[in-house]
């Protein structure tokens, strides 16, 4: 098996001149459990069908277990779990007959393991499909995706319309299947979900990557600092790039990335200084900081403003 499941190089998908993709550089590695997240219309969807093979690019390319993801599609669907953001099935079906009509595409096995994950999800096998809530619905497009017992699972908002405990015990499940060596690929807008389930952590904006690597590393290169001052409030240049600022009174933070631990260690020999703390954040905190920084980069004076709430410090 090649070292990163899922490749893609300079990926570009245009819609009638509009760019969606836009260079798109992704090395996902075998075993992670990969959020892909972004804003709306970032291209989250769009780089879905190009790993579906549903539709070719206009350049670059990508490639899942080292094949061609529109060249070998046919090929991967037995080995790529996919469910799609909204899917739709032959609603007059029941859940167990889509079960069996789908598993004539599939290799033996499939509908046996179909049976087994609609009962571990509750699923009523003689129900309507069109009579199913959009959680239930749900759950029929999750046990399609893993029947094949897919080495890689491209997930697309699989959570959406699935009440807390459910999604809870779905996204603990992501865990297992990484555990046994299947690749996850997962786009949600439930951030801080998905962090107690990821193991990497990918931002897209306008199309292109603007931070791709594990978690535990996003906890090292974005940091809060913190502290009180008695003076004035310190100059923030030198600790690293400031995704923000604010304070209280004469309580002062910033979140910095790909912070400087010299220039946080020289905060804390300081006599005007007290209470310097520098701490992981939410990757909520992360995603906020980071997207802000790219629609509106930081200035070179420092970073942006400094938002105050309550008295000015400097009086
Ligand atoms: N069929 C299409 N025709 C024209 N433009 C499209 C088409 N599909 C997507 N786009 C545009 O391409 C861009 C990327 O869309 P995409 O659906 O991939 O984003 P997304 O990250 O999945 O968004 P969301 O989180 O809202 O689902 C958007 O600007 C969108 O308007």
């Amino acid at each position: 098996m090649p070292e990163n499941v899922i490749e893609i190089e300079h990926l570009v998908v245009r819609y009638r001149g509009k760019t969606a993709l836009d260079g798109l550089d992704l090395r996902i590695p075998s075993g992670a459990v990969y959020a892909f997240l972004g804003d709306n219309g970032a291209g989250k969807t769009t780089t879905m069908k190009i790993l579906t093979g549903l539709a070719p690019p206009d350049s670059g390319r990508a490639t899942i277990l080292g094949l061609d993801c529109w060249a070998r599609a046919t090929e991967l669907r037995h080995r790529v779990g996919y469910m799609p953001e909204r899917p739709r099935f032959y609603d007059w079906m029941s859940v167990g007959d889509i079960g069996w009509f789908t598993a004539s595409f599939h290799k033996p096995g499939f509908l046996t393991r179909y049976r087994e994950w609609t009962e571990r999800l509750g699923l009523d096998p003689t129900k309507r499909l069109k009579d199913l809530s959009k959680g239930g619905y749900a759950r029929v497009g999750l046990a399609l995706a893993l029947a094949p017992d897919p080495e890689v699972l491209l997930l697309d908002e699989p959570t959406s319309g699935l009440d807390l405990l459910t999604r809870r015990e779905f996204l603990a499940g992501l865990a297992d299947l990484a555990a046994s060596g299947r690749t996850v690929f997962i786009t949600s807008h439930s951030i801080a979900e998905l962090e107690r389930a990821c193991t990497h952590v990918g931002l897209l904006r306008e199309g292109k990557m603007i931070l791709s690597t594990t978690l535990e590393e996003v906890r090292k290169q974005v940091r809060r600092v913190s502290l009180r001052f008695t003076s004035a409030p310190p100059d923030p240049t030198g600790l690293g790039t400031i995704l923000e600022r604010n304070g209280t009174g004469r309580f002062w933070q910033v979140l910095v990335q790909d912070p400087d631990p010299a220039a946080i260690a020289a905060l804390r020999e300081r006599a005007d200084l007290s209470d310097v703390e520098d701490v992981a954040v939410s990757l909520e905190e992360v995603y906020a900081g980071l997207m802000a920084k790219s629609v509106a980069p930081a200035e070179s004076s420092g970073g942006p403003p400094m938002v105050w709430r309550g008295p000015n410090p400097a009086r």
